[in-house]
């Protein structure tokens, strides 16, 4: 089952300061969780058990595999090789484990035997995965109207789609996301970090401060707190996704953005000859995001190009014929998906095109210096 970050994960006085208050936190949490507090706590450690008994952290840490038959060793080869959890490695299919220099048939056994007593992963009743879901995070994305269309805002947990034209306020809403994925939760924030891959070289940290400076955080927290890195390649931008996985493990993040997702691939895999190796790299890249949403309960955002449909489907039903680029990959791979166009001045449309829990709807939304927020009463007619 995958993870999401959850209401009940942190107090949410305190967005600022990340590291100190979830990152370590978050590993006596997954203590407290799975019962091992030592006995003789004096009252102190007494309370804060029981203010941690109601968290959920979105990750075990690899050291608790460290049991009999399991050394520093291995887990040092597991880290190595991209596996920084306990959840990484009860998903990872046993001939990928092998593959870790190191790690015997034995071994691997012996790993996905320990990870599955940690890592739950057989049936739950529909009305625990119900009461799950109702404590799941959603990153508000500044706009109430777009809010409320998402059904809260941007889901943790699982990955988010905007595709649209350019000057459609993507890669705006991306910036506006990277600041209050680190607001409090009773603000609608992920109390997390932000980690953001940047293809097309359109990330602007200045656009951070007057958004930071909206949500009442400090800019210069809220630039500390935003990891970026510049991708030059698709394949690079894979490599990115291990680095990602170490970071994560280390302190707490809420969301991963990647904007644009396929402006690499288009350049990298030109003509169609290259089209199969493409999409073969695509799908590698879209589940290593997957497996960081589900390992570490991020909210992931990923932006995509459009392109003229040329096959058929536009016409007199179809007033704005153009579709994300990335193919059947995208689309499978994608949890929900959201087509966004302009409107009238600094307001743009944005309508979920496709969702599990969603009904296909429209919600009008603006760009603003402040970042992404509700057209003003007098741009509404
Ligand atoms: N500081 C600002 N204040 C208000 N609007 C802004 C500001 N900065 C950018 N915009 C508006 O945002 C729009 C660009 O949106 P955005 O950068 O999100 O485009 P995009 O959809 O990501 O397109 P592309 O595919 O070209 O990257 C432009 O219309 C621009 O006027």
């Amino acid at each position: 089952m995958s993870q999401v970050l959850s209401h009940s994960t942190q107090d949410s006085n305190q967005a600022m300061d990340i590291d100190q208050h979830h990152g370590d936190q978050s590993f006596e949490k997954n203590d407290q969780n799975l019962g091992v507090a030592t006995p003789g706590e004096d009252e102190q450690q007494q309370v804060a058990a029981e203010e941690e008994e109601e968290a959920v952290v979105a990750f075990l840490p690899l050291e608790r595999l460290q049991v009999n038959g399991i050394s520093p060793g291995d887990l040092k080869k597991l880290r190595e090789s991209g596996l920084h959890t306990v959840e990484a490695i009860a998903y990872a299919p046993k001939k990928d484990l092998m593959e870790v220099r190191g790690i015997s048939e034995a071994k691997a056994d012996k790993l996905l035997m320990e990870a599955s007593r940690l890592v739950p992963m057989g049936f739950v009743t529909a009305a625990d995965f119900h009461l799950r879901r109702t404590e799941m995070i959603c990153l508000t994305t500044g706009s109430k109207n777009l809010d409320s269309l998402l059904g809260g805002g941007i889901e943790t947990g699982s990955i988010t789609e905007m595709y649209g034209e350019f000057r459609t306020g993507k890669s705006q809403l991306c910036h506006t996301l990277a600041v209050t994925c680190q607001i409090p939760l009773d603000m609608g924030g992920g109390e997390g970090k932000c980690l953001y891959i940047d293809t097309e070289g359109t990330f602007r940290p200045i656009r951070l401060i007057s958004i930071a400076k909206r949500f009442g955080l400090d800019p210069e927290d809220a630039l500390n707190n935003v990891a970026y890195a510049r991708a030059y390649n698709a394949d690079h931008q894979l490599k990115l996704l291990g680095a990602a996985a170490q970071m994560m493990s280390e302190s707490r993040f809420s969301l991963i953005v990647v904007d644009s997702i396929m402006a690499l691939y288009r350049t990298d895999f030109a003509g169609r000859g290259e089209l199969s190796a493409r999409q073969m790299h695509l799908a590698k890249f879209m589940r290593a995001l997957q497996r960081l949403a589900d390992q570490f309960g991020v909210a992931v955002v990923v932006t995509n190009q459009v392109v003229a449909q040329v096959d058929g489907s536009a016409g007199m039903f179809n007033p704005d014929p153009k579709k994300p680029v990335g193919g059947n990959i995208m689309a499978h791979s994608s949890t929900t998906r959201l087509g966004f166009r302009k409107g009238k001045g600094e307001q743009r449309i944005c309508k979920v095109a496709d969702s599990p829990c969603l009904p296909e709807a429209d919600a009008i939304f603006a760009i603003y210096e402040d970042g992404i927020g509700d057209p003003i009463e007098e741009d509404k007619d």
